[in-house]
């Protein structure tokens, strides 16, 4: 049997069974074509125009905008603007923008994501949520993104890499999707990821490491302590600073990522968004069989304060999740530990 496209997928997942699941699968569609647009603009290079150089300005969050976070937002914003979306709250702009104000769904977005990456040739993407509108859309936009991510409709997000991938939940299984250029379409490469309950391979900037809190320190210097360490197994160690290349990652062949909090000015909450970068990322890890925390507590769970809050961010394994739970909730991983796995480390003498 010949994979699906992404059109018939749609048709026959999120297919017309009310108003919600149309106006979703339009909007997935669009998205679809978007970023077709900046792969192939990405493909470029630096033949094409540069849009790698910063703007001058920064975003909501404080970064640095580069030339093609901005494009890529303009490019999204456009595409949304021929589905049913009423609200589209970006990485890019400090407020929700208002679209048609009578259409059912929201979408929040980090138009490109890993931006520092895309000097060096190092996959990047666009991760997006798709929310419920709540109350009145034009009058108070912003109630509509504070929803827990258990609310959200769908998630996803297109990876720019060395092949144009898209990554997809209606909450019914996380599906991976190739681009075809023979075919000019998505095709399903993927039916439905599982990720295996446990790993030896985790994901963190270890540059960090010396603001970390303790419990992070000890999960970090367990894993590196390999089989000699109370573990008892070798760890392997990946870190692309690109979130999207982490989740692809972790959903084909495994892992754990985390984003901890840390003591650096601004990072007492960690660096990624809750809800246009957290949100979407569990909701595909959860539908794929693994986790996704702040450390401790489910993500999906948490009700945003504000569109662009920072939140700290393990997911992946499920087990392995579990166990970087229980650095910070049980003493006992910090407290009195046998002499053997004492506190110091290959980074601590
Ligand atoms: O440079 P750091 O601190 O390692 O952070 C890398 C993280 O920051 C991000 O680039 C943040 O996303 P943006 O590029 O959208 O701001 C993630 O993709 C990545 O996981
Ligand atoms: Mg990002
Ligand atoms: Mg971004």
């Amino acid at each position: 049997m010949t994979a699906p496209t992404l059109e018939a997928f749609l048709a026959s997942h999120v297919g017309e069974r009310d108003d919600l699941h149309t106006a979703v699968r339009e909007t997935v569609r669009q998205l679809a074509l978007a970023a077709r647009t900046i792969h192939s603009t990405i493909n470029y290079g630096t033949l094409g125009v540069s849009f790698a150089g910063l703007n001058g300005r920064s975003n909501a969050d404080g970064d640095y905008q580069r030339n093609l976070d901005v494009h890529t937002n303009e490019v999204f914003l456009e595409a949304v603007r021929h589905a049913p979306v009423a609200l589209y709250g970006s990485e890019e702009s400090h407020s929700p923008v208002l679209l048609d104000g009578g259409a059912a769904l929201a979408l929040a977005i980090d138009p490109l994501d890993g931006s520092s990456n895309i000097d060096t040739n190092v996959s990047i993407g666009t991760i997006f949520s798709i929310l419920p509108v709540v109350g009145d859309a034009a009058r108070t936009p912003e109630v509509t993104f504070l929803q827990p991510g258990s609310a959200q409709l769908a998630a996803g997000f297109f990876i720019y890499g060395p092949q144009l991938a898209f990554v997809f939940t209606r909450g019914s299984g996380t599906h991976v999707f190739v681009y075809s250029t023979r075919l000019g379409t998505f095709v399903q490469a993927h039916e439905s990821r599982s990720i295996p309950q446990k790993t030896q391979e985790f994901a963190i900037n270890a540059s960090n490491y010396r603001h970390w809190d303790e419990a992070v320190r000890l999960y970090i210097d367990d894993c590196l302590k390999g089989s000699e360490g109370p573990r008892g197994k070798e760890f392997n160690m990946r870190w692309i600073a690109s979130l999207v290349a982490e989740a692809y990652r972790i959903l084909i062949r495994g892992g754990v990522f985390l984003y901890p909090a840390d003591a650096r000015r601004g990072y007492a909450r960690g660096r990624l968004r809750l809800v246009y970068e957290a949100n979407p990322i569990a909701m595909l890890i959860e539908q794929a069989g693994g986790a996704a925390t702040d450390t401790v507590g489910r993500i999906l769970d948490l009700t945003p304060i504000d569109l662009h809050q920072r939140v700290p961010l393990v997911f992946g394994a499920a087990k392995e999740v579990e166990q970087i739970g229980r650095y910070h909730t049980e003493p006992s991983m910090i407290g009195e530990r046998a002499p053997l796995f004492g506190h110091r480390s290959l980074f601590r003498v």
